[in-house]
């Protein structure tokens, strides 16, 4: 059964549980206190932890899937890694679902895997630790299908700590429950680290009865999913493909929508240009053309300068 499933479900399947691994290397980085951190540039920081969670995410996947393109947010990491860091084992009750027919002939040279092994990285060297997610997307012929959302320090009801929201487009959603925004407010979920006035403008628009400012891509989708906002807005260059690879897929399979701010859609190809020139847009009802359109469009031209 496991070795039969179609390739996109063993993907799938793989990803949860590294997904899984790596949040415990995130939370153990924070509990042996020296995080190691490094600028990449300006609010860009990368710790001991986004380094060996993308190593064991990238290791574990390319053993397994060694023809398949992967591109994490760190480069290019040591596949050398240490046994208990290699995760082999596919998750067998995802795995029990029907493949979606239109993934089920792709081919290895139809996917890339987008990796950001800790999204928030500033949320978590500053102690906002619930905001840190781990993001796998997996883009079949430019666009995003399939995709796992880690956060690894979710408190459940149980007591057990970490959750894992995977979905696929086709398929349906899971590791969670999704619950509708109210209906009598319209909440903004947007950063909390990388804004500038243009962007501000953009929120302004709306006449918000809340913004929210939360950090990393992963979590401001789950916020949507979890009914906490109705739309999140990023209008500004920064956030990458590794950012929204896996919170599209997951909440497109929901029925929301992740665009850039001119309401198009991101390519996910192995030679994109890293980085989301136009900003992001999403929402979860279907008035998504209708919240592009509330941003002026003189303001949508600004943000960015090319089309990816
Ligand atoms: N200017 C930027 N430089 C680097 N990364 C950015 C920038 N803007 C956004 N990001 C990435 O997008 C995520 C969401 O952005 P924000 O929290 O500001 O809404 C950030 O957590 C960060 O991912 P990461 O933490 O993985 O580096
Ligand atoms: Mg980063
Ligand atoms: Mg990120
Ligand atoms: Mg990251």
């Amino acid at each position: 059964m496991t070795t039969n499933a179609p390739l996109i479900m063993r993907i799938m399947a793989l990803s949860i549980n590294t997904a899984k691994r790596a949040g415990v290397i995130i939370r153990d980085v924070l509990k042996q206190g020296d995080l190691g951190i490094v600028d990449k540039g300006k609010n860009d920081p990368q710790t001991e932890a986004d380094r060996s969670a993308q190593r064991c995410i990238i290791a574990s996947l390319a053993k397994k899937f060694p023809s398949i393109k992967i591109i994490g947010e760190e480069g290019g990491s040591d596949l050398n890694v240490c046994d208990e860091w290699l995760v082999g084992e596919l998750d067998e009750t995802f795995l029990k679902q029907d493949c979606p027919a239109d993934w089920r002939d792709a081919k290895p040279e139809d996917f890339v895997i987008w990796v950001d092994p800790l999204d928030g990285t500033a949320e978590y060297t500053q102690g906002f630790v619930e905001h840190v997610t781990v993001l796998i997307g997996i883009a079949i012929k430019n666009s995003a299908v399939g995709g796992i959302i880690h956060q690894p320090f979710y408190q459940q009801s149980s007591g057990e700590l970490g959750r894992t929201i995977w979905g696929l487009k086709g398929l349906g959603t899971g590791g969670f429950t999704a619950v509708k925004p109210p209906a009598n407010e319209f909440i903004i979920t947007t950063t909390r680290s990388h804004s500038n006035a243009l962007h501000q403008k953009a929120v302004d628009v709306f006449n918000a009865s809340k913004v929210l400012k939360v950090g990393g891509a992963g979590f401001k989708v789950l916020q949507l999913l979890e009914g906490k906002a109705h739309a999140y807005v990023f209008a500004t260059p920064g956030c990458k493909k590794w950012d929204t690879c896996a919170p599209e897929a997951v909440l497109e399979a929901s029925g929301g929508t992740l665009t850039n701010i001119n309401g198009e859609h991101y390519e996910y190809h192995e030679n994109v240009e890293h980085v989301n020139g136009r900003g992001v847009l999403a929402s979860v009802g279907n008035n998504h053309q209708e919240l592009v359109e509330k941003i002026p469009l003189e303001v949508r031209q600004a943000v960015g300068t090319k089309q990816t």
